[in-house]
C-alpha cells in the first residue's frame, strides 16, 4: 500500500488523564452508577423511539414513489455526520461518537430496505475492512472482491447494494470507473470519511457507489470519466492543482483514462480541465459524467 493510504493507527488519549480531587460531599459510587443507568436506559428508549419515526419515515417515502432499493440518502447523511462532528465535545473520542453514529445510521439505512456492502480487497484488506465497518457497521452484510471490476459488476445485479472502491491510484485497479459511464450503470454518490482528519480510525479514502440516486443525492463535486490520447507528464503536473486525477494508461502507448474530481460551483470546472489538458498536446476523447458526491469536508481538532 503506498503512503498515502497508510492509516496511522493513533488511539486518542483521554483529555484528562489526572483524576480530580474527591470532594467530601462527593456522592457514592453507587449513586453515580444509578446516574449511569438511567442514562443508558434513556438512550436506549431514544434509539427506540427513532426506529419508531424510521417507521413512520419509510411510509412516507414509499407513498411519495421515490424509493429505487436503496434507503442510503448521500446528501442527507453527510450533513448529519458534518453536524455531529461540529457538536461534539468532551472526554469521550470523537472517533467514538463519529462510528457509533455511523452505525446507528447505516444499520437504519438497512432496517429500511436491507443492502449489502461489497469491498474491493485488492489494495489490502484489513483498511478496507476496517473502513466498511466503521462507516456500515456489523449488521449490514460484507462481502469482498479481489478487484474493483466485481464491486462494480455486484452492484449492478443487486438491487440496492453498495460498493467501497479505493479513491486513489491503485495498479492493479485499471480504469475500473469507465464501467460506470452507461446512463443506468452503478455511479459514485459518496466519498468516505464523511469527515476527513490526519488521525482518522478508518481513513482509507473509498468512493461508495450504487445504483444512480434518485433521490436525495448530493452533487457538491462530480466525478468524471476522461479518455485522453497524448497524456504526457506535463498534462499530469497541470492537472494537479486542478482535479484530483486518478490515471491510468488506456489503450495504446499514449492514451491514459481519468478519474477526475471536479468541485462544482468553483473556479475550475469541466471545461478549464479539458482547456488544461489540450494546451499540454492532450485532447480528450471522451467524457462522461460516473457520480458525484459531497464536498470534502476536513475536521481540524480544537486547539
Ligand atoms: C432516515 C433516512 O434514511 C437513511 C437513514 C438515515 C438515518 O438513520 O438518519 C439518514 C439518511 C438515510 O441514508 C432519511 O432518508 O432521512
Amino acid at each position: 500500500m503506498d503512503s498515502k493510504t497508510t492509516i496511522p493507527a493513533a488511539p486518542q488519549p483521554p483529555a484528562s488523564a489526572a483524576a480530580p480531587p474527591v470532594p467530601a460531599t462527593a456522592p457514592d459510587l453507587g449513586t453515580l452508577r444509578a446516574e449511569i443507568d438511567r442514562l443508558d436506559a434513556a438512550m436506549h428508549a431514544l434509539l427506540i423511539e427513532r426506529s419508531q419515526i424510521i417507521d413512520r419515515l419509510v411510509a412516507v417515502k414509499r407513498a411519495r414513489g421515490t424509493e429505487s432499493g436503496s434507503a442510503f440518502r448521500p446528501a442527507r447523511e453527510a450533513s448529519m455526520m458534518r453536524q455531529i462532528v461540529d457538536r461534539h465535545r468532551g472526554i469521550l473520542p470523537l472517533d467514538t461518537v463519529e462510528g457509533i453514529w455511523r452505525v446507528i445510521i447505516s444499520t437504519f439505512t438497512y432496517v429500511q430496505a436491507p443492502y449489502a456492502v461489497h469491498a474491493d480487497l485488492a489494495s489490502g484488506e484489513a483498511a478496507m475492512r476496517d473502513a466498511s465497518r466503521f462507516h456500515f457497521g456489523f449488521t449490514v452484510p460484507f462481502i469482498g472482491h479481489m478487484g474493483a471490476a466485481g464491486v462494480v459488476a455486484a452492484v449492478a445485479r443487486s438491487r440496492g447494494d453498495l460498493g467501497l472502491v479505493p479513491a486513489f491510484a491503485s495498479p492493479s485497479a485499471g480504469a475500473w470507473w469507465t464501467a460506470l459511464e452507461g446512463e443506468h450503470a452503478p455511479k459514485i454518490i459518496a466519498r468516505l470519511p464523511f469527515v476527513e482528519r490526519a488521525d482518522h480510525p478508518a481513513g482509507l479514502p473509498v468512493f461508495c457507489i450504487a445504483h444512480p440516486v434518485t433521490d436525495g443525492a448530493v452533487s457538491e463535486v462530480e466525478t468524471w470519466s476522461l479518455h485522453v490520447s497524448g497524456w504526457n507528464a506535463q498534462a499530469a503536473r497541470a492537472l494537479a492543482p486542478l482535479a484530483d486525477v486518478i490515471a491510468v494508461p488506456d489503450r495504446g502507448l499514449d492514451g491514459a483514462a481519468l478519474l477526475a474530481s471536479i468541485p462544482v460551483g468553483g473556479a475550475v470546472d469541466r471545461d478549464t480541465v479539458l482547456a488544461a489538458l489540450r494546451e499540454c498536446g492532450a485532447s480528450v476523447r471522451a467524457a462522461a459524467l460516473v457520480g458525484s458526491h459531497a464536498s470534502r469536508y476536513t475536521h481540524a481538532p480544537k486547539a
